[in-house]
């Protein structure tokens, strides 16, 4: 059954707000409603309806036998409340619309009285149905009873008026197979503050979150709206269903005396219907309906529902807004000047609904018991009062679909500048003639706001002075009451002094008559006697005290009578007074409601000619705003040419520095080339002279080698001879042999001091021509590195010309240029970049170089140890020396100790031979050079001087060939 066919989507109109019957489309339709009804509502206006609805006994009040004590007469429309004042049974009627005994069914109502309203919002009205009453006594019930969902298509017998109103409104659509849209919205009413029931939960975990209270806007027209209030489109019944059970759900309820789940909010449920019809012209137009349902909080008073702490805040906020529903509703009654709708958001919310355009309906609910008696006698009257309420419900003015269609537009683009606004977050998008409106609002808004003071104030007044009438009212009855009870005690007295009058005068004939009888006992007449005058002084006495009652009474009544008398006059006084003065404030308060009117019609006009002024100006600053743009347009070609010569021109220079730079480029790199070249050839040459010199050191070191051999050979040759002819030709042999020594070793000094000059001028002569390549080298290296610098700045100079360039392009050119210019920066900081990469290989290939030009020179400082001209002359003196020794030794061997062999004919004194060994000899050989080298060099790391320039005796220790041995 939900499956409606709809011939294509409907769009409903703006959030939130009531269509408006009023409100006069632009395009709109000409064509009166046709309904003849609605002309005369219009005029006359209608009285709202009343339906009075009594639930049953709950079980609870059942089983402890509560009291009833309201019955209910349906088909009279009429409940009646027994009350028992004073042990008198006073029974109050009431005359509803319709009434609805505790029997009746949820079918029967919905039927009979929501059914009409549910087909008059289809037909275009906006239509409001509100469930008032004490807490407990069924609203909830009636407005969404028990079940919602439908069982096999049909309700659950406990299924409310909003289940039902939605079902009839689908069904009607359907059977007349009509295009239409339907949004529904969901707001809860809690102390004083507005939430979305429909707005998606923020969070799971908090209740407040999901609850924010949302701002109630005047609309500008007079009437308001919710903003931001989230509005469901709903294609099926079942959807709201859904809704409906997901938003009652949230609804604040809490646990009270009279009501285990008693809605402590208001809640309004709105369903606004879009239907599309078609004109006989084949025009297409829009039909729209609003349904409000209302769920009002209970009206009880706040003792009574057991609210305590913050629920009696909030049963005093729930009051607020009751009391101000009923103080509107009393006003609209009494068709006092000034409504306050404004004193509380249910009845700003209602306002249309209360003495508007819409037609309405007010369930009132009550309970039977006669715990709620007094209650109930309140709801009574409040829904009683509210009958009189008058409202001219209009039919709302069906638009034509481009029109709605254009309005929609506009709203989507109005939608869409508050959101880009506010996505970029400056500020508020506010159209033209609205942000005239907001200014003229807030010009008037001071003087709104001193109006409701004054309504305030005035209804404050007002209020008083009709409780000094109540008052006043009750007083006059209490004293006519008293007057005719006096009267009464009065005609009471006078009676009974009659009826003692009679009795005495009865009493005196008895005994007048019992006098004249004889007969009679003297004792018994004595005895009668004396009960006669006893009866006469108790009947005196009697008459004493009611004359002195009546008198006291008289007294009394008189002084009553005058003081109320006097009471009356003053507060007729009073009254006259109370009277004058809310004249007067009645003349100021209707003065200043004119001059506000008057300031309101000024400032209308004021804003009228203001749009006017405004349109006039802006056609003005359009026309100037086209040449403008025009020019701007001419300025843009201009620009854009000039931009585009610029490009040009930055493209050329942006080449010809790039041709810079290759050339740099390529200059660095020749410049690298024939360094790497140098270089190479450089370390060519070194690499000769090094072979050069290693040969060298070969050669001297064969040289000296071979010449110590010989020496080693000739001096053993020598050795051999002597020890021969030592025997024979000592003297001979010694001196000889010392000479030959002398010479051999002054031969082998020379010819070392030779080779030794020799193979250092060879040496001195390779380190110098080494130091004239280096030299060389290093003056090749300075003007290749001024060159490159020369280079380097050329090229630096050049990107920075070419920088300053592009910079200046940059300044100029759009922001395409911009990107370029930030390419051709990055590019240029790259050939900056790759220019310093350049040069700092240079410098590091130079550095390399320095390097290795030390090291070399370090190398050739530690392999040349050239024995120096000191040390061959200690080496000289330290043979001298040694030859010396030796000549000594031998002289003294020869002379003194081997003349010991003379004849003494005695066997000779053993003697020890001090005779060298071989190893000793083998000691004495000068070592290999090598090894000479190896022990000069570690005596070198050892700290000690290479050079030995400045050190004695620096071969001493490593070889002493000739020390002293014998
Ligand atoms: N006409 C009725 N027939 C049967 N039961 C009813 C009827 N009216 C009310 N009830 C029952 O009375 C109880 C209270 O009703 P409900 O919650 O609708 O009261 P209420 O007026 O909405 O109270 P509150 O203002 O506290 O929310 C519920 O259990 C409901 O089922």
């Amino acid at each position: 059954m939900e499956n409606h066919q709809k011939k294509g989507p409907l769009i409903p109109i703006s959030p939130s707000q009531t269509p408006r019957s009023g409100e006069k489309s632009s395009k709109g339709s000409n064509e009166s409603n046709g309904n003849p009804s609605s002309k005369n509502d219009k005029e006359k206006g209608v009285n709202i309806q009343v339906i009075l609805r009594c639930r049953p006994l709950s079980e609870d009040e059942m089983r402890v036998n509560t009291p009833v004590v309201i019955s209910c007469n349906e088909n009279r429309r009429e409940v009646a409340a027994v009350q028992n004042i004073a042990n008198k049974q006073i029974d109050r009627t009431f005359t509803f619309d319709k009434v609805f005994g505790p029997s009746s069914q949820q079918k029967d109502l919905f039927k009979q009285a929501v059914s009409p309203i549910v087909t008059e919002v289809l037909e275009g009205y906006n239509c409001t149905i509100f469930a008032y009453g004490q807490t407990g006594t069924g609203k909830t019930y009636t407005m969404e009873g028990g079940a919602i969902k439908a069982k096999d298509g049909d309700f659950p017998s406990d299924a409310g008026v909003i289940p039902r109103s939605v079902r009839q409104i689908f069904d009607t659509l359907e059977a007349q197979n009509a295009e239409y849209s339907m949004k529904v919205t969901f707001l809860e009413l809690y102390n004083e503050e507005i939430t979305d029931l429909l707005a998606p939960e923020e969070s799971k975990f908090s209740e407040d979150k999901s609850k924010k209270p949302i701002a109630l806007m005047e609309d500008g027209k007079g009437g308001v709206f919710v903003r931001g209030l989230e509005e469901e489109i709903v294609t099926t019944a079942g959807e709201i269903y859904t809704i409906l059970e997901k938003c009652s759900s949230k609804r604040r309820t809490a646990e009270t005396l009279l009501n285990k789940q008693s809605s402590r909010s208001h809640s309004i449920f709105s369903i606004t219907i879009h239907i599309k019809e078609s004109t006989p012209e084949g025009e297409e137009m829009i039909k729209c309906g609003k349904l409000n349902l209302v769920d009002l909080a209970g009206s009880e008073n706040i003792s009574r529902s057991g609210a305590r702490d913050g629920r009696a805040r909030e049963a005093g906020e729930i009051n607020k807004s009751l009391l101000t529903l009923g103080r509107v509703i009393n006003a609209l009654v009494e068709h006092s000047g000034h409504v306050p709708y404004r004193d509380s958001k249910l009845t700003r919310l209602l306002r249309d609904s209360l003495g508007g355009k819409t037609k309405t309906c007010i369930i009132a609910t009550i309970s039977p018991s006669i715990h709620c008696l007094e209650e109930t006698l309140n709801t009574l009257d409040y829904a009683h009062r509210a009958k009189n309420i008058k409202n001219k419900p209009e039919v709302n003015q069906k638009m034509m679909k481009s029109a709605l269609i254009k309005d929609l537009y506009s709203e989507i683009d109005r939608l869409k500048q508050e959101l880009s606004a506010a996505r970029e977050k400056n500020g508020v998008y506010l159209p033209k003639d609205r942000f005239v409106q907001d200014e003229a609002l807030k010009k008037i808004s001071p003087l709104k706001r001193k109006l409701d003071e004054k309504e305030h104030s005035f209804s404050d007044l007002d209020q008083r002075y009709r409780q000094a009438k109540s008052t006043i009212k009750e007083k006059e009855y209490l004293i006519s009451y008293l007057l005719k009870s006096e009267k009464a005690l009065v005609e009471n007295a006078h009676q009974l002094r009659s009826e003692l009058h009679n009795a005495a005068a009865d009493v005196s004939g008895l005994f007048s008559k019992l006098e004249r009888k004889d007969s009679i006992e003297d004792g018994n007449i004595a005895l009668i006697k004396r009960f006669h005058s006893q009866l006469a002084e108790q009947l005196n006495l009697l008459h004493k005290t009611v004359s002195a009652s009546v008198t006291q009474q008289d007294d009394n009544f008189k002084r009553i009578e005058k003081e109320m008398q006097s009471f009356v006059a003053v507060k007729i006084k009073a009254t006259e007074g109370i009277n004058v003065w809310i004249e007067k404030v009645t003349n100021v308060y209707s003065n200043c409601i004119r001059n506000m009117d008057v300031m309101a019609d000024e400032l209308m006009d004021e804003s009228q000619s203001t749009i006017g002024k405004l349109n006039s100006q802006i056609l003005s600053h359009s026309c100037a705003l086209e040449d403008c743009l025009k020019s701007i347009a001419l300025e843009g070609t201009q620009l854009l040419d000039e931009l585009k010569s610029d490009l040009s021109k930055m493209e050329d220079k942006l080449a010809n520095f790039t041709r810079q730079q290759h050339e740099g480029k390529v200059r660095a790199v020749e410049a690298t080339r024939s360094i790497s070249m140098i270089a190479t050839s450089f370390f060519q040459v070194l690499d000769v002279h090094s072979s050069k010199m290693d040969n060298m050191l070969k050669e001297s070191g064969k040289i000296q080698n071979e010449q110590l051999y010989e020496l080693e050979k000739k001096f053993e040759e020598c050795a051999a001879d002597e020890e021969r002819q030592l025997l024979i030709k000592v003297e001979e042999l010694l001196k000889d042999s010392n000479a030959r020594r002398k010479r051999m070793v002054q031969e082998v000094v020379d010819s070392l001091r030779k080779g030794a000059a020799e193979g250092t001028t060879a040496l001195q002569k390779e380190v110098s021509s080494a130091q004239d390549s280096s030299l060389n080298m290093r003056e090749k290296w300075c003007s290749y590195m001024e060159e490159t610098e020369k280079h380097s700045n050329e090229d630096i100079t050049a990107a920075e010309t070419g920088r300053i360039c592009l910079e200046d392009g940059l300044r100029n050119g759009t922001e395409a240029n911009q990107l370029l210019c930030s390419n051709l920066s990055s590019a240029a900081s790259a050939a900056l970049q790759d220019a310093d990469l350049a040069s700092k290989k240079l410098l590091s290939s130079v550095d390399n170089s320095c390097n290795l030009d030390r090291r070399m020179a370090e190398t050739i400082g530690t392999t040349l140890i050239i024995p120096s001209r000191e040390e061959l002359r200690q080496l000289e003196s330290g043979h001298y020396h040694g030859s010396l020794e030796i000549k000594e030794n031998s002289k003294n061997c020869l002379e003194k100790e081997y003349k010991v062999d003379e004849s003494t004919c005695s066997t000779p004194k053993r003697r020890s031979m001090n005779i060298p060994s071989e190893e000793f000899i083998e000691q004495l050989r000068t070592p290999a050079f090598e090894e000479l080298l190896k022990s000069l060099k570690q005596a070198n790391v050892e700290g000690k001087q290479i050079s030995g320039m400045n050190e004695s005796h620096p071969f001493r220790d490593l070889r002493a060939p000739l020390t002293t041995v014998n």
